[in-house]
């Protein structure tokens, strides 16, 4: 039988809609996607970590469950909300039901409310907490406690324990990502460019990168609030001093502008689908993205050693950096797509022949 389920939102008010995937009571940050497809790379992308995804296109899951385009091994969000779920997929690739697959990895999943209301509300409100639950006995005192709330610990709670080396067959280049919360086709786009890739965790010091003697330095995305990594920064701040050629994309964006001064600050509802405006700030041109981030470097307060590259095409906030005093570029969308637009896999090609 069917079981109700009920979403708290900080605001005080309730959606009630039905549970699928495991059932467990559980609080989040409450945001929202429009990505259309790519169903399987949003619920495995680490940076969703601490968080509550509300997918806004109705049909969710129609392909069914496809391990090989997993960007993780494992779900690191907290709960997912859809419309509708497909409970008969169809796709030659097809290995598993998405309600199944969502009780496999203990994410609770709350289907049949009106997810465009929900994010209507998100948006004018702003990103805000959220308690997925069974039962309203307890509603002042759940609504008190979701003030409270703050993801904490993200990068820590995603990144690799161990380094772990991923060759390609020409063994061209030697790049070292930082693993803060990796998506796989990251590492997937280098190591087809003839890149071998050394993933470490996000705790790996300078002294022990540069001892590792790469052509190039990878900064993955990575879940929460960038300002939190204290000691990630510091040791990236050193790291630019080596002048290995770098490129960072998201939280690795972020982390890099925060080591040369800038800061960052949290959007009203962030950016988070597969189809963001990214504008060149030199020729004008417009790419189409995929996007996930809550935060974003602040315009004006990047160093004078720097250039906004990109800026979003809806808000203008700043979607990319270039540094003129050395090797590095960054970006805050995600060129490597997955699920989303291929437009600025390039980006991964410049960073190759920056290593040349
Ligand atoms: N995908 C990411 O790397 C996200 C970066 C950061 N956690 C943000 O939300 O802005």
């Amino acid at each position: 039988m069917e079981s109700k389920a009920y979403l708290i939102l900080e605001n005080g008010k309730v959606f009630e809609g039905k549970s699928f995937g495991a059932k467990k009571e559980t609080t989040g940050e409450l945001v929202f996607t429009t990505a259309m497809t790519g169903y399987l790379e949003t619920l495995t992308d680490p940076s969703y970590f601490g968080q509550v995804v509300i997918q806004t296109f109705p049909l969710i899951g129609n392909y069914g469950v496809i391990p090989s385009d997993f960007e993780s091994k494992k779900p690191a969000l907290k709960a997912y909300i859809v419309r509708n779920w497909c409970q008969e997929p169809s796709n030659f690739r097809c290995e598993g039901v998405l309600d199944t697959f969502l009780k496999d990895s203990d994410v609770p999943g709350l289907y049949d409310i009106d997810t465009r209301c929900l994010t209507r509300i998100v948006r004018e409100y702003g990103v805000m907490n959220c308690k997925l639950t069974y039962s309203l006995d307890n509603l002042d005192k759940d609504i008190e406690e979701l003030k409270s709330y703050k993801v904490t610990d993200a990068v820590k709670s995603v990144t690799t324990d161990k380094e772990e080396l991923f060759e390609s067959e020409t063994h061209k280049k030697n790049v070292v990502l930082m693993d803060f919360g990796a998506k796989d086709n990251i590492r997937r786009e280098l190591v087809k460019r003839g890149c071998d890739v050394t993933v470490v965790p996000a705790s790996t010091t300078c002294e022990q990168i540069v001892a590792m003697n790469p052509d190039g330095i990878m900064l993955s995305n990575g879940p929460g609030d960038p300002t939190e990594n204290t000691e990630i920064i510091a040791e990236l701040k050193k790291l630019c001093e080596h002048k290995i050629p770098t490129f960072g994309i998201c939280l690795g964006h972020q982390l890099l502008a925060l080591s040369q001064g800038a800061t960052t600050e949290k959007l009203h509802y962030g950016h988070r689908g597969a189809n963001q405006p990214a504008k060149d700030t030199e020729t004008g041109r417009i790419y189409i993205t995929s996007q996930n981030h809550g935060y974003a470097v602040v315009n004006d307060s990047i160093p004078e050693n720097a250039k906004v590259s990109f800026v979003n095409g809806n808000d203008g906030t700043c979607e990319g950096i270039t540094y003129n005093d050395m090797p590095v570029f960054t970006v805050q969308f995600h060129p490597e797509a997955c699920g989303g637009p291929q437009d600025t896999a390039f980006l991964f090609d410049k960073f190759v022949s920056m290593m040349d």
